[in-house]
């Protein structure tokens, strides 16, 4: 089995012995290159973040700066915004579905090292995938563990360290991030009739 293939399926791997063709190196410097764009050339920095990512929907931005490890492991789906400075730590793929929304500085990172000082020390190390369901909105400086699966339309609030997995519709906050309670029809209500008086005061 190639490091690589030990890499994106959960087992140990030396990172040192990743295969060439699989090098985190390119991604990381296309994302600096990213950064290095004016943020007046929209369209370029679209077609270079769908270059850098393992795919994307058709309508996404990543507002630069922004930080991958290797980037083709990162999957995001239609329809996608992410604030400044936010970082993919994908040496284990990441999972990222419609309609998902990023505040600044929000951090998922699939890697992990062994517990025991020896075993870390002699470079053997280990990811785990992250998935984040459509419709999630993650405020910011959101840090996502390794492992952890985040439901459909749920929310985390800004500051949060999500270390378990979080179903779907409520909304999460703290550190480790707790429930704090379901979205409901109250909350659907509310923001549509907030969303009716905006368009009614447009005229
Ligand atoms: C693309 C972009 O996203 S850019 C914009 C980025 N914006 C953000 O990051 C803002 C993210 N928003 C939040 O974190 C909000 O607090 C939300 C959405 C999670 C919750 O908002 P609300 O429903 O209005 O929650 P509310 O302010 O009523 O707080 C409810 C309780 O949760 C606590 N709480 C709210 N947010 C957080 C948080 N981020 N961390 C810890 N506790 C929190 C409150 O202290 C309160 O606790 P209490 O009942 O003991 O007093």
């Amino acid at each position: 089995m190639k490091e690589y293939e030990k890499m994106i399926s959960g087992k140990l791997y030396d990172a040192g012995k990743i295969e060439p063709e699989y090098a985190s190196r390119p991604g990381r410097a296309l994302a600096q290159k990213i950064g290095q764009v004016s943020l007046l050339e929209r369209d370029t920095i679209v077609s270079m973040e769908k270059e850098l990512f393992g795919s994307t929907g058709e309508s996404i931005y990543v507002n630069p700066p922004l930080y991958v490890d290797y980037g083709f492991n990162t999957h995001i789906g239609e329809n996608f915004y992410a604030n400044m400075d936010c970082i993919f730590l994908d040496v284990a793929p990441i999972r990222i579905g419609n309609n998902v929304m990023f505040g600044p500085r929000v951090s998922l990172v699939t890697a992990t090292h062994p517990l025991d000082e020896g075993v870390r020390n002699r470079g053997l190390e280990l990811g785990y995938s992250i998935e984040i369901g459509d419709g999630a909105w993650l405020g910011a400086n959101v840090t996502v563990n390794p492992g952890v699966k985040i439901g459909r339309n749920s929310i985390i609030g800004s500051g949060s360290v999500v270390v378990k997995d979080i179903p779907d519709n409520v909304i999460a906050v703290g550190n480790p991030a707790r429930i704090l309670r379901e979205l409901n029809e109250e909350d659907k209500k509310f923001w549509e009739a907030e969303e009716r008086r905006y368009y009614e005061d447009k005229g």
